[in-house]
């Protein structure tokens, strides 16, 4: 399964020796240590679907608790009320799963619908560990109450055994994980942290992937759970609190959140720790563990462990150094003149924001090969126009129509889907990935990534290769885009939205804080676009003498109207414009 040999010798030298541990501990810890590391292990492994929830995908989540106490009380109940046997172990398993899927889905769709916030999503998470607790309060001699579900049979396992059951279980997981984090289709949680917004306009359905991977973590955090009250014989509602789920938050921060083996060192350390501080020093150990979380926040933002995380970094680092990418021309799904209607259409297309009517009735359309320039004064609604266009649900009335289809209400995402990319005036890339995982991330709407392993090969269209060119950032592969000057990110991000294989895009100010020679080159690759490949371009720049040179049609906005639309010269020799920009026409 693992391919490529440099993952998988690596992952070796992680999987190896913490199995030789698992197995050689019990032989020399004694029986209260295994007993307080089997919890804390099942504690980890929670711990690590917080780590891919928040230090992974950037959304700090309080509820994972309520997945890890669903799958607990999944056991307690079909134990207590059912019975004990391997048939209801697979009941109480299944039912588990079952349970973690309907809050997953749930709390997904509540907390990731097009337009939430992250805050509001966190907000979400805080308040379903407090109705599932509500929930198990009351439910009476069923769920316990508040002193939960106690002295069920559960499987009668040796202590030892337990314990390298779980060790196993948990070392496999976390082998897992990094595969997944460092595939192709795992950096795209990475993309979403970065920027949520490009994403959006890379067509990626952000909402979609954060409730599949909110179920998938909910489903091991319940299966965590499931194992921890078959291990423990009882459950009780705190297992499902708001209080658990912040614990965690605090086990991921001080391990070093996004580190993968941070979080569950963390949580096994920290929970063993704190069982031995909890009997010598009963009141004041929770002030030593609020101590040292303030601590590490201040001192160490990355983690408690920088040195223990230093070697697994190594190894993490190593795996994360991306390999040689090459680059192929790609197979383009949509060649130029598939469609032959208008590239963009636009009819009576308004919007206000509240009583400022910011563009009233906007009617003009464009064709394959055309480059049209937007202009206008500030304020005239020229970055509105481009948000209308890209997203449906900006526009307040109008319609617009992307190679032939209506986008009615789409967002951004869909609208990708009709054929459109969008680059934005400040470059948006990912900050925190390589130029070629930026490039990979764009084709996902084309080529479905791999989540378990990289590709050595980045297919791209023949445009979107010769701005790499041009640019030489096709030399710089392997450097991570927070390195990149304002100029080539500008690129890097043009390339992105070429890789999308789009027919018409929009462009906002792409020579804005450029140097003279990096404006003529982009001049020369944006009239290359429409003339060679026949892309179409809505263009916004303040630069004139920029739009004179390249534009093929120049349309006017002032004051949020269209008020002259044209060639070049029509536009530049016109009395209209020289007074609009003069600044002595009020309305037109
Ligand atoms: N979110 C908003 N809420 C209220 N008013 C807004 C909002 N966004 C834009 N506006 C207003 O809409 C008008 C048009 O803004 P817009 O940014 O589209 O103009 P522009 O032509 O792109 O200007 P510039 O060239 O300076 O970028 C301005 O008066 C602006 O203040």
């Amino acid at each position: 399964m693992i391919k490529d040999p440099a993952i998988r010798r690596q992952l070796m030298w992680l999987i190896l020796p913490a199995l030789l541990l698992v197995l050689v501990a019990p032989l020399v810890l004694d029986t209260y240590t295994i007993n307080i590391l089997i919890r804390a292990l099942f504690f980890a492994m929670l711990a690590l679907t917080v780590d891919v929830l928040w230090g992974y995908t950037g959304y700090l989540t309080f509820g994972q608790s309520a997945f890890f106490g669903a799958g607990a009380y999944a056991a307690g109940l079909v134990f207590t009320h059912l019975g004990f046997g391997p048939g209801y172990v697979l009941l109480a398993a299944f039912l588990a799963v079952v349970a973690a899927l309907l809050i997953g889905l749930i709390t997904g769709w509540l907390s990731f619908y097009h337009g939430s916030t992250p805050l509001y999503a966190s907000v979400i998470s805080l308040v379903l560990p407090i109705v599932l607790t509500q929930v198990l309060f009351s439910g009476g001699t069923f769920t316990g109450s508040s002193s939960g579900l106690t002295g069920y049979e559960a499987p009668d396992l040796e202590l030892e055994t337990w314990f390298r059951l779980v060790g196993s279980a948990l070392v496999v997981l976390t082998a897992f994980t990094c595969l997944f984090l460092r595939s192709d289709g795992g950096r795209i949680l990475s993309a979403i942290r970065d920027n949520e917004t490009r994403c959006s306009y890379l067509g990626i359905d952000i909402s979609r992937y954060k409730i599949y991977l909110l179920i998938a973590t909910g489903i091991i955090a319940s299966l965590a759970g499931f194992g921890y009250a078959s291990f423990s014989g009882v459950v009780a509602p705190e297992l499902a609190g708001f209080v658990f789920g912040t614990e965690v938050i605090i086990w991921v921060a001080l391990g070093g959140r996004g580190t993968i083996m941070g979080p569950v060192l963390g949580a096994v350390l920290i929970d063993w720790s704190s069982a031995y501080l909890s009997g010598n020093l009963p009141y004041v150990w929770k002030l030593f563990l609020g101590i040292a979380f303030v601590l590490v926040i201040v001192l160490l933002p990355k983690g408690l462990l920088p040195a223990i995380l230093k070697w697994f970094r190594k190894i993490n680092d190593a795996t994360q150094q991306p390999k040689t990418v090459r680059l192929v021309l790609a197979d383009t799904t949509q060649p130029a003149g598939l469609y032959t209607g208008l590239a963009i259409e636009l009819k009576g297309v308004a919007k206000s924001f509240g009583s400022l009517n910011v563009l009233s009735d906007i009617t003009f359309s464009a064709r394959a090969g055309e480059l049209v320039s937007l202009i206008g004064p500030n304020g005239a609604g020229k970055t509105t126009l481009m948000r209308c266009i890209s997203d449906g649900a900006e526009r307040g009335g109008g319609t617009i129509y992307i190679q032939g289809h209506d986008i009615k209400l789409a967002p951004p995402h869909q609208c990708v889907q009709f054929g459109l990319g969008r680059k934005f005036q400040t470059a948006t890339v990912f900050d925190s990935l390589t130029v070629a995982e930026c490039l990979r991330i764009a084709r996902t709407r084309i080529e479905t990534p791999s989540f378990s392993t990289r590709s050595t090969e980045l297919h791209l269209p023949s445009y979107a290769l010769e701005v790499l060119r041009a640019t030489e950032l096709d030399q710089k592969l392997d450097v991570v885009t927070n390195t990149l000057s304002h100029g080539e990110k500008q690129a890097l991000e043009l390339a992105m939205v070429l890789a999308l294989e789009p027919r018409v895009v929009l462009l906002d100010e792409p020579t804005a804080g450029l140097s003279q020679s990096e404006r003529s080159l982009i001049g020369r690759i944006l009239v290359d676009l429409t003339s060679r490949f026949g892309l179409c371009l809505l263009l916004v720049e303040h630069d004139l003498d920029f739009v004179r040179e390249i534009s093929s049609r120049i349309v006017v906005l002032h004051q949020g109207r269209l008020v002259m639309e044209g060639t070049v010269r029509e536009v530049v020799d016109s009395d209209l414009v020289k007074t609009i920009y003069s600044g002595s026409l009020g309305h037109a």
